[in-house]
């Protein structure tokens, strides 16, 4: 298994002062920052875009930005988000009339690709693109909205998702988004997980490396 990554999802962080939360968590030991995207369509919300990620990148971040699309359609804002600064572009396929299409979108245009899979989303939208994958992200809630608890049923499908990538060979990152917390982080990488979104768990502390330091030495009880 690849060295654990915890992804702070900015969706919980301070709004009108990003660049310096964001940088305040990557001081903490964050080590990729997860950015929401909805667009109040695709899920009942509406955050932010690619003139976002943009001023992050002028501000000076320098971490990955792990871009999430809940958008409906995917493809046109893809390159955008390129130009932008993304390091990695996930989408739910229910989104995408094209899939393959879509993921040759965001490779060609210089990023890792993901496919993300809400809690009923099945499985099969892998059969045929397993070779085009970076990322899979499992959400272990409905989309749309930070602070909901994480959905039990979450771990069986990382278990199952954990065997088809061993199965598969690829090089592709198993990411979980929701509820994630310090109390059942060691749960959900025992069940495959390798990367970690938790936006209210640490933005809603006041001291960011405590939470990411206690999440890394309940990570370590797995790795060792
Ligand atoms: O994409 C989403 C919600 O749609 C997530 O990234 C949440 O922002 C995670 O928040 P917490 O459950 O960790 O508070």
């Amino acid at each position: 298994m690849r060295p654990f990554l915890i992804a702070p999802s900015i969706l919980s962080a301070d709004f009108a002062r990003l660049g310096e939360d964001v940088d305040a968590v990557l001081n903490a030991g964050a080590d990729v920052v997860h950015f929401d995207v909805m667009d109040n369509h695709y899920v009942p919300n509406l955050t932010i875009g690619p003139m976002v990620c943009q001023a992050l990148r002028d501000y000076g971040v320098t971490a990955d930005i792990d871009v999430h699309l809940m958008v409906k359609p995917v493809d046109r804002i893809i390159p955008d988000f390129a130009k932008a600064g993304a390091s990695i572009i996930t989408f739910h396929p229910e989104a995408s009339e094209h899939l393959d299409r879509s993921l040759q979108l965001i490779k060609e245009s210089g990023c890792k690709a993901g496919l993300v899979f809400n809690p009923a989303t099945p499985l099969h939208y892998l059969d045929h693109v397993m070779d085009k994958l970076d990322v899979i992200l499992l959400m272990s809630v409905n989309p749309g909205f930070g602070g909901q608890s994480f959905i039990p049923s979450t771990l069986d499908k990382l278990r199952q998702v954990r065997k088809l990538i061993d199965d598969s060979g690829y090089d592709i990152r198993l990411e979980v988004d929701g509820g994630v917390k310090v109390d059942n982080i060691a749960e959900i990488a025992a069940a495959g997980a390798d990367m970690f979104v938790a936006g209210s768990a640490i933005f809603n502390k006041p001291d960011y490396k405590a939470v990411i330091d206690e999440m890394r030495s309940e990570l370590a009880s797995i790795e060792s």
